[in-house]
C-alpha cells in the first residue's frame, strides 16, 4: 500500500506529566493534521498510566516499550531526574528495535525532555527529530541558556543567589529556579544540562503555550541578538494542550457530590501526580480550609513525614481512615462541606464541574493549563521541578493566582494565610478580577487552538508541512535509487 500519510513517532518518558501532554498531542496530529501516529511509551506498573492507556485511542499505535532495570545503574537515593533521564537511555535500544519493526517507517521522531537522546535512533533513519516541551517558553530558556553561561554567571545566580538574567525574558529569581541547579555534585544537575543542550539539536521545538501567553519570552526565543542564538531551532507554540473530559461511566462519586453543590463554591486542592506535604503543613491546610468555610474537594495522599502504611482516608471509612496528620474531628466537622478523595480523582472532569470555582495547585504544568482552559482561579502552591517559575508566571505575569506570602516549599504556610487566600479567590473582589482574567485567558486558548487559523493550529501545520515534504523526499530519493 502506498504511504501518503506522514508518519510521526512519539516518545513519553514515565509519568502523567509528561504522558498525558504527549498523549494530547497524539490526538491533534491524527484528528487536525491527517498523521499516522505510533506512540511509544515506556512500561510501568502504575495503575493510573495502565488506566489511561487502556481507554481506545482511534488511530494511533500505541507500543509499549519494555520495562529497565535500572537499579544497578543509579543511587537508590537518585531524584526522580536522574531516574527518568537513565530509564529513558536504557530504553534506547528497545525503542530502536521496535521503529525497525514497523510496517512503515516514521518521518519523524517527536520526544519529550527525557527523551532527546533518542535523536540518535532518529538521526539514523532519516527521520525529523522534534521535542515537545511540555511545560511553558520560559522554562524552556532557563533550560537552555543555562548550559551556555560561565562558571561566574552561574555562581552568580546558584551560590550568590542573584537572579538570573536571560537576554530578552523575565529575569529568575533564585528562589524560583529550577531544582536540578541546586546541587552540582548530583547527577541531576549533570544530566539536566545535557538536557539543555541537547534540545536545541531538534528540527524544531514544540512546546505547550501559545503565542499570546508567553509573547515576550517566545519573541527572545525567535530574537538572534537574544535567546534565538541559542534556541538555534525554530519553536512551535502548540498549546493549550489539556486532556479533555472523558466519558465516566458510571459517573464517580465525586463528580455525584459536585453535582449538588452550588455553582463555583466548591476549591479544588490537589498536588499534582506525585507532591506530598509534610505532616505539619497538612494539619494547616486541614484547618485553613475549615476555616475559610468554603465547600472542597481535597485530593489527600501520605505526608512525607509519615510513611505508615494506610496514612490516607476513605470517606467509606468514616473516622477510622483519618491519619494522625488531621486535625482531630476535621472529617466530621466538614462532612457536609467537603470531600476527601484518597490518591487520585479525576482531575479534568471536577475542573469542569460548573460547580468548581477555584484550584490549590502545585502548578504542574498540565494542572495550570487544565486550570485555564476551564475558567478556574488558582492558589499556587509549587513544590518542586520548575513549578516555583511555574507560579511566578501565573501570580506576576497573568494574574489568575495567589500565593503564600513565602512560597509553600520554604516554610509551613499557616492556616490563617491560607483562610485568606481561600476566601480571596472563591468570594473577594479581588477574586472576581482574577476569576475575569483566567476567563480571558481560557478564550485566548481556545482561540490559539481553533483550526480556523488559530496561532497553535498553524503551528502544528507547519510541522505536518515539513513532514509531507520530508516524506516526498524520501519517496522520490527511492523511486530514483
Ligand atoms: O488526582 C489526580 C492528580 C493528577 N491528575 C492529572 O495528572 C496530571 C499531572 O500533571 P501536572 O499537573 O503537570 O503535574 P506533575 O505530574 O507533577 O508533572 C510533571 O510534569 C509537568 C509537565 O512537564 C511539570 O510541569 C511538573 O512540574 C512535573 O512535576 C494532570 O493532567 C492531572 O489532571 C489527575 O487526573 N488526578
Amino acid at each position: 500500500m502506498q504511504n501518503t500519510k506522514p508518519h510521526a513517532a512519539l516518545l513519553a518518558s514515565p509519568g502523567m506529566g509528561h504522558l498525558i501532554p504527549v498523549l494530547e498531542l497524539c490526538k491533534r496530529l491524527v484528528t487536525y493534521h491527517g498523521f499516522h501516529v505510533t506512540f511509544f511509551v515506556v512500561a510501568t506498573d502504575a495503575s493510573t498510566t495502565q488506566s489511561l492507556l487502556k481507554e481506545p485511542y482511534p488511530n494511533i499505535n500505541i507500543i509499549t516499550l519494555p520495562l529497565v532495570d535500572i537499579s544497578g545503574l543509579i543511587d537508590p537515593a537518585a531524584t526522580v531526574v536522574t531516574k527518568l533521564a537513565v530509564m529513558m537511555r536504557e530504553t534506547l535500544p528497545s525503542l530502536r528495535s521496535a521503529i525497525l519493526a514497523l510496517k512503515s517507517p516514521p518521518t519523524a521522531l517527536i520526544v519529550d525532555l527525557f527523551g532527546t537522546e533518542a535523536f540518535a535512533v532518529a538521526e539514523e533513519f532519516n527521520m525529523l527529530k522534534y521535542v515537545f516541551d511540555t511545560s511553558n517558553a520560559w522554562f524552556f530558556a532557563i533550560t537552555i541558556y543555562v548550559p551556555t553561561i560561565d562558571r561566574n554567571l552561574e555562581d552568580r545566580h546558584i551560590i550568590q543567589k542573584q537572579p538570573l538574567r536571560i537576554p530578552g525574558c523575565k529575569s529568575v529569581r533564585f528562589e524560583d529556579t529550577l531544582q536540578a541547579y541546586l546541587d552540582r555534585n548530583d547527577q541531576t544537575y549533570i544530566e539536566y544540562k545535557r538536557i539543555g543542550i541537547e534540545m536545541p539539536m531538534a528540527d524544531g521545538i514544540l512546546m505547550n503555550t501559545w503565542e499570546d501567553l508567553e509573547p515576550t519570552t517566545l519573541g527572545a526565543l525567535r530574537d538572534f541578538q537574544m535567546l534565538g542564538r541559542v534556541a538555534q531551532s525554530p519553536v512551535y507554540p502548540i498549546g493549550p494542550l489539556a486532556r479533555p473530559v472523558g466519558p465516566l461511566i458510571p459517573r464517580n462519586q465525586v463528580l455525584k457530590w459536585l453535582d449538588n453543590q452550588p455553582y463555583e463554591s466548591v476549591i479544588y486542592v490537589s498536588f499534582g501526580s506525585g507532591g506530598t506535604l509534610s505532616s505539619e503543613q497538612m494539619a494547616e491546610l486541614a484547618w485553613g480550609l475549615e476555616l475559610s468555610k468554603q465547600r472542597f474537594v481535597w485530593v489527600v495522599r501520605p505526608s512525607i513525614d509519615n510513611d505508615a502504611d494506610g496514612a490516607f482516608f476513605n470517606l467509606d471509612d468514616g473516622s477510622e481512615g483519618i491519619p494522625s496528620f488531621l486535625p482531630e474531628g476535621f472529617l466530621d466537622r466538614t462532612r457536609e462541606m467537603g470531600l476527601a478523595v484518597p490518591m487520585w480523582a479525576p482531575q479534568v472532569e471536577i475542573l469542569a464541574h460548573p460547580s468548581v470555582g477555584g484550584f490549590l495547585s502545585h502548578c504542574g504544568w498540565n494542572s495550570t493549563l487544565e486550570s485555564i482552559t476551564n475558567g478556574v482561579p488558582l492558589i499556587a502552591w509549587p513544590l518542586y521541578a520548575e513549578q516555583k517559575m511555574n507560579a511566578t508566571i501565573l501570580t506576576e505575569e497573568l494574574g489568575v493566582a495567589v500565593q503564600p506570602k513565602t512560597l509553600a516549599s520554604e516554610r509551613v504556610v499557616v492556616r490563617a494565610e491560607i483562610e485568606m487566600m481561600v476566601r480571596k479567590i472563591m468570594e473577594d473582589e479581588e477574586g472576581f478580577g482574577i476569576r475575569k482574567r483566567v476567563n480571558e485567558l481560557k478564550h485566548s486558548g481556545e482561540k490559539a487552538l481553533s483550526s480556523k487559523g488559530g496561532s497553535s493550529y498553524n503551528s502544528l501545520s507547519q510541522i505536518a508541512k515539513q513532514c509531507e515534504l520530508s516524506l516526498h523526499f524520501q519517496k522520490a530519493k527511492a523511486q530514483g535509487a
